[in-house]
């Protein structure tokens, strides 16, 4: 663990009390945390957690159902701006044609009718931003034709193009190979060491960023918890969150765990509605 995180400072995002619900379905509730600049926080659960409604709360879209919900100390809505996102990898059909310049520079002056800013100083940042998540040999190159790897970099650009105090980051792993994916979450890890840009990244496979987490946020269906790995990532920790027995352990370093129910999630007072699977997914 390599913590960067600035205790001495606020909070980029702050929660108290929060709940999220859909109609009479609470996702989760009672989220108490703050996220510090330069924090690397990963939101890990099994799917229909609430990982995807915590990110929507985050960017504004969706309200809380009960509690409080700062980011930079304003409501969220009022924040998104300030907010780099890097989605999963999305269906290109939109977007194939697009060059990856294109991308970086809607970051920049947003997709939108009208004057852009001037174009030269644009250019030149696009072609800095590009550079800098190692994507120029292929800035003119249309998505379509680049890998999963190499457009999960361009993505990391237009993220990082407003230059944000945040960076949300929503399972931007999936279908990557290994090496595509160490270059995606260096790429990442080097941004928040470099600026203080808190990280928050939500995923399945806590391994390919285990030595960067500061501290996990861990989503269940029988509650939360949230703390550093080696505090959350145990079989007395997660057993309690499933409400069933997991089992939790180290193999050559990586976090292997067995019988966590993986399945949306059952209502407590229907717990025999979530079915096992064993795994390497924490
Ligand atoms: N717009 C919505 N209206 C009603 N229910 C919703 C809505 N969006 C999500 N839900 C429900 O809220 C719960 C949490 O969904 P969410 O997508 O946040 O989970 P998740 O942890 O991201 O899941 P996954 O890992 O499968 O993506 C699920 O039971 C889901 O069906």
């Amino acid at each position: 663990m390599t913590p960067v995180a600035r205790q001495d400072t606020a909070p980029v995002v702050s929660l108290r009390d929060a709940a999220l619900s859909y109609d009479a379905r609470t996702v989760w509730s009672g989220l108490d945390l703050d996220v510090r600049p330069g924090e690397f926080l990963a939101v890990l659960g099994p799917n229909g957690a609430g990982k995807t409604s915590f990110v929507r709360a985050l960017l504004g879209r969706r309200p809380l159902s009960d509690g409080t919900l700062t980011v930079l100390g304003r409501p969220a809505r009022d924040a998104a701006r300030h907010i780099g996102y890097v989605p999963q990898q999305a269906a290109l059909s939109a977007q194939a044609m697009l060059r990856a310049r294109d991308l970086v520079r809607f970051g920049i002056d947003g997709h939108r009718f009208g004057p852009r800013l001037r174009t030269g100083p644009v250019r030149r940042r696009v072609d800095e931003i590009l550079e800098s998540v190692g994507a120029t040999a292929y800035a003119d190159v249309p998505l379509g034709m680049l890998s999963g790897g190499e457009r999960q970099r361009v993505r990391i650009g237009q993220a990082l193009a407003t230059d944000p105090r945040i960076l949300l980051c929503d399972e931007p792993l999936l279908s990557l190979d290994l090496n595509h994916q160490r270059a995606v979450t260096e790429l990442i890890d080097a941004r928040r060491r470099s600026h203080g840009t808190a990280v928050v990244f939500v995923t399945h496979e806590i391994n390919p960023v285990l030595g960067m987490v500061d501290r996990v946020l861990y989503l269940a269906p029988g509650g939360h918890r949230v703390g550093t790995p080696d505090e959350v990532l145990t079989s007395e920790s997660l057993s309690r969150l499933y409400g069933t027995q997991v089992d939790v352990v180290r193999v050559r370093g990586r976090v292997v765990v067995a019988g966590a129910p993986d399945e949306p999630a059952a209502p407590p007072h229907h717990p025999g509605q979530a079915h096992e699977t064993d795994g390497a997914r924490a």
